[in-house]
């Protein structure tokens, strides 16, 4: 799947993936309603709300990036109904040619990443019949336990060409309160990248980046320019623009010559455009997919303007 999405950035000229990460407080209200009137305000109500909050999102984004990165959590939060409109929004998201990136960050012990891999990039076994579950093209890790939590994937990576990103430096402010300890000379982040550039020789792709990429987020652009150094063949997923403050300058370590090998993720600062000012006139709250397709392109010329 790591060619496939570098095709599709190089065919969109957009390096851009799109957050789904709903919540009530930017769900329109004609959609809560509809969905309370159905089913109450119940955890049912608020999954099916933003199950169609997604897909109208997704039909106004899909000819313009090449990914959408469902955040499992907002989902979780409702139980098994919240989980049933994270399945129904990726199925919906492939079959309009969408790449999916499962923002799951699981991270365990090896017999317990084995069934992660089963249910979410792999297949479940139901003695003897093998079903997919999940159907991510990748999903996110935490690479704290070690290689042996993170080698029960790679069969399903070579064999099912799936991918993983794992976490190096996450874009919050207190990431460096554990990343960037000093570890025997170098920061734990380093070290961590060095290892992910070893796993990731298990599992590359064609077009010369590994299966396993890298989450770097965007608002630390000096410790990303030391990842980008360690992991050249890594392909990045950055976290962090917009919303977290991280603008396009400062995503530029993250890339390769030529604006290659990156992804940057917009969450709520394109899902929930039609709230911020800047399109609040343009837009009101049915146009809110319109808003987010608006910001989704302004990000694309933003990005673009760096890159040249
Ligand atoms: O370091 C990390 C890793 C993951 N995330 C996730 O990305 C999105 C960011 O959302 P915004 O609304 O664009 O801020 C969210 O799902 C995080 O859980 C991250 O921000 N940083």
């Amino acid at each position: 799947m790591i060619d496939q999405l570098i095709d599709s950035i190089e065919k969109l000229q957009n390096p851009t993936v799109v957050g789904l990460d709903p919540r009530l407080g930017f769900i329109p209200g004609h959609i809560k309603e509809e969905a309370f009137d159905h089913h109450g305000k119940t955890l049912k109500g608020a999954s099916k709300a933003f199950y169609q909050f997604n897909r109208e999102i997704i039909d106004e984004i899909k000819d313009i990036v090449p990914a959408v990165k469902p955040q499992v959590a907002m989902y979780e939060q409702y139980g098994y109904e919240g989980i049933k409109a994270y399945m129904d929004t990726i199925e919906y998201a492939k079959d309009r040619g969408l790449i999916v990136i499962g923002d799951v960050k699981r991270g365990d012990i090896a017999s317990t990443a084995k069934a992660y891999s089963d249910g979410h990039i792999g297949l479940a076994d139901v003695e003897g019949e093998k079903i997919e579950v999940f159907k991510e093209d990748f999903i996110t890790l935490s690479p704290y336990l070690g290689y042996d939590s993170i080698e029960p994937y790679v069969t399903d990576l070579n064999q099912r060409n799936k991918g993983l990103f794992i976490l190096v430096k996450t874009s919050n402010p207190n990431s460096k309160e554990i990343q960037n300890l000093t570890v025997e000379g170098e920061l734990l982040y380093e070290r961590v990248a060095k290892l992910l550039k070893t796993w990731g020789e298990a599992a590359m792709g064609d077009l010369g980046y590994s299966r396993m990429g890298a989450v770097v987020g965007a608002t630390h652009p000096e410790d990303a320019k030391r990842v980008r150094g360690i992991l050249p063949n890594t392909f990045f997923l950055v976290p962090g623009y917009g919303a977290q403050g991280a603008t396009a300058e400062d995503l530029i370590p993250n890339f390769n010559k030529g604006g290659k090998g990156a992804i940057i993720n917009s969450s709520r600062g394109i899902i929930a455009a039609y709230k911020n000012e800047k399109y609040q006139k343009d837009f009101d709250s049915r146009d809110f997919a319109k808003a987010a397709r608006a910001a989704a392109l302004d990000m694309k010329k933003d990005l673009q303007r760096v890159m040249d």
